[in-house]
Order: C-alpha cells, then sequence, then structure tokens
C-alpha cells in the first residue's frame, strides 16, 4: 500500500489550559476523498488549523506524504502540496473573477494555465470573468476559491465547510465538481456538516466528536451507524 497522503497521529491541542483535541487519528490515503463530520465544536476547525501549520498540537504528529510536518510553517506546508479552501470564502471582492485567478499566477504558474484550470472544472466563471468576485452569489465565489486554490497543483485539498450558508442545489453543484477534481488525482479532506452531500462524494468518512474521531469507514458504514451524529435533522 502506498504511503497515506495525511496521517495524523494520537494529536492532543488545546486553547490556554482548555484541551479541545484529545487524540486525534486521521487518515487520508493517496488520491481519496475523505469527508470529516460532526457536530458543532466537536474540533474539526482546530484539526485543521493544526494541518495547516496555523496551530501547534501539544502532542502527535502530522505526517504529509511520509514527512512529519507537525513543526512545519504554513509556507513550507503549501511548498509540499497542501492547499486549504477556509470557512468563508477567501476571494478579493473588488477585483473581477479573472484578477483574482491571475494573481495565482505569481507562485510561478502562468497565468493561462491557472485561468484554463478553473474555467474548464467551472464553466460559470468563465461567464462571469468581468464580474467583480464580491458581486457574487455565495456558490459562485466559492467555485473562485476552489479554483484559486487549485492553481497551486494541490497534492492535498482541504475544503473547510464548502457548504456554509449555500443553498442545497448550489452545495450538490461544489461536491460535483469536487468528485471532478478528485478524478485528476487529487487527495482531498473535505470538512462538513452537509454530511449527506459530502458522503455522496467521498472514499471514506471520519466523525469527530469531543475533541476525538470516533468512527471511521466506508460512507454507507458510518452513515448507517452514526446518523443521529452526523446528520442532527440536517442535510
Ligand atoms: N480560538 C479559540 N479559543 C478558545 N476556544 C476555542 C477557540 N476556537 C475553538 N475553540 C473551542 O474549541 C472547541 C472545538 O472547536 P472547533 O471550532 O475546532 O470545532 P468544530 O468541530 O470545527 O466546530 P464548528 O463546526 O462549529 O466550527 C470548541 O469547544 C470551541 O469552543
Amino acid at each position: 500500500m502506498s504511503v497515506p497522503i495525511l496521517e495524523v497521529v494520537d494529536v492532543h491541542a488545546a486553547y490556554g489550559r482548555i484541551e479541545v483535541l484529545r487524540g486525534v487519528d486521521l487518515t487520508v490515503p493517496q488520491g481519496a476523498v475523505v469527508a470529516l463530520l460532526g457536530p458543532n465544536g466537536g474540533g474539526k476547525s482546530t484539526l485543521t488549523t493544526i494541518i495547516s501549520g496555523q496551530k501547534k498540537a501539544t502532542s502527535g504528529d502530522v505526517h504529509l506524504g511520509g514527512v512529519n510536518v507537525r513543526d512545519a510553517r504554513p509556507e513550507d506546508l503549501a511548498r509540499v502540496g497542501l492547499c486549504t479552501v477556509p470557512e468563508g470564502r477567501s476571494v478579493f471582492p473588488n477585483l473581477t473573477v479573472e484578477e483574482n485567478l491571475r494573481l495565482m499566477s505569481y507562485a510561478g504558474v502562468a497565468a493561462p494555465a491557472v485561468l484554463d484550470t478553473a474555467y474548464s472544472f467551472f464553466p460559470r466563471l468563465h461567464e462571469r470573468r468581468h464580474q467583480l468576485a464580491g458581486t457574487m452569489s455565495g456558490g459562485e465565489q466559492q467555485m473562485l476559491a476552489m479554483s484559486r486554490a487549485l492553481a497551486s497543483d494541490p497534492a492535498l485539498l482541504i475544503l473547510d465547510e464548502l457548504s456554509m450558508g449555500l443553498a442545497p442545489l448550489i452545495v450538490d453543484e461544489l461536491y460535483a465538481t469536487v468528485a471532478q477534481i478528485a478524478a485528476t488525482g487529487v487527495s482531498i479532506l473535505c470538512i462538513e456538516q452537509f454530511a449527506r452531500t459530502a458522503l455522496r462524494v467521498s472514499d471514506y468518512a471520519a466523525v469527530m466528536v469531543g475533541g476525538r474521531v470516533v468512527a471511521t469507514g466506508e460512507p454507507g458504514e458510518v452513515l448507517a451507524t452514526m446518523s443521529d451524529v452526523i446528520l442532527g435533522g440536517a442535510a
């Protein structure tokens, strides 16, 4: 079996004296889509900040492609192929769609390649390429945020609450594109509360409650055993 793209081993983390991650284990195999689900406050966002180098774990390890990156800085992680689309849409509202995309070409990727990738996954962005990003719908801004992430040619893409504040139809559309992105070989970790939609495109699911991963498995399995926790009346 190949080395997993991401392996989180017994990670603990705290805010001040309050421990919020209490020994998290999580694996994302190469090329897989993994949904990280669970109720509010379970620790999903905290784990994301640790994986992406924005917060330090108090103990435990994070391996990216087999390399221990526990103390790596965010820019080092970007260099080895980690890219996060944070919660909320990270676009420049007063720049057009195309200007937002062209900004990504600084990283040694030619602007035409960035634009081609974005427009092939999201034809709607091409239609709206001259529109100011801040005037687009929430779903369209999320497409743009994902396109900017794809421009870095990531090995592991972390999508934090892709569905936040969006209507179910647009969430379905975004997840259909997540599946297309995964089909190109990018490994993806989706942090989600919209459990059903995320599970439809995932190879595996993990459920976080109270600072621990309490269940992992194939989507059908996790849905069957944890539906009360991960659906919570919604999704
Ligand atoms: N900056 C912070 N300072 C203190 N406590 C925090 C901070 N951020 C999160 N917490 C606490 O850590 C715990 C885990 O929160 P976290 O945001 O990681 O969970 P989550 O599963 O992502 O929830 P949500 O889906 O609501 O974002 C919660 O009890 C939260 O109140």
